[in-house]
């Protein structure tokens, strides 16, 4: 399979991946990567992997759609079958989702359904959580709702504040992500019709 994976960032996620994809029984190649944001440091971490970057600027589209539509074209001309959104800060529109529902997957910092939207990490430091972690979920277009494929755990630890515990959930992030993109790419999970996950 080969695997697209959009970044806005320094792409921790991303190297990650690049790193796991080493290992043939991953079934994937990371073919591609898009960034929203052309200083990213992630785009450095693909070239020294030699894998293709491409830089979409959401701000020289007039709408979302075309931001997505622009996206998708070069999904198109790489022959991606899979997509990782890894700290990829931008809202997909819904055409974008539905075309690539079953196929696009995003690692969340917090365990979802709890702690929603930008900062689970915080969320989870307010609500006074001894346990938190990381989801990797299916992108559906009701953000951070899609269909769940993997999730760690960690402990929220006596003094964390929001930075230590998500430094500490980004390490989980780092073993749950490939660990997803495994069972997607070799078929050992699929997303059903229901938006439940099937295991073959
Ligand atoms: N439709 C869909 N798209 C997504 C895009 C990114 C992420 C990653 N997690 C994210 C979750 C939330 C945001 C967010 O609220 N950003 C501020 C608004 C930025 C903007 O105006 O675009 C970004 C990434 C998840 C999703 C998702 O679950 N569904």
């Amino acid at each position: 399979k080969r695997v697209a994976v959009l970044i806005s960032g320094s792409g921790t996620n991303l190297q990650a991946l690049i790193d796991a994809s080493n290992d043939r029984s991953m079934g994937c190649e990371i073919a591609l990567v898009i960034s929203n944001k052309a200083k990213a440091f992630g785009i450095e971490r693909a070239k020294k992997a030699g894998i293709a970057t491409k830089v979409l600027c959401h701000k020289d589209y007039p709408s979302r759609e075309e931001f997505d539509a622009a996206m998708d074209e070069e999904l198109s001309k790489f022959n991606i079958d899979l997509v990782c959104l890894a700290g990829f800060m931008r809202i997909l529109s819904k055409d974008f989702t539905m075309k690539w529902r079953g196929k696009m997957i995003n690692v969340h910092p917090a365990l979802l359904p709890l702690f929603r939207g930008m900062d689970g990490a915080q969320q989870a430091i307010d609500a006074g959580v001894r346990i938190s972690g990381c989801t990797v979920h299916f992108v559906e277009a009701d953000v951070d709702a899609g269909a769940i494929l993997v999730q760690e755990v960690v402990p929220v630890e006596v003094g964390d504040d929001a930075d230590s515990l998500q430094k500490r959930i980004q390490g989980a992030e780092h073993k749950a992500f490939p660990q997803a993109l495994k069972l997607l790419a070799t078929g050992k999970v699929v997303l059903g019709e229901n938006n439940k996950i099937v295991w073959n």
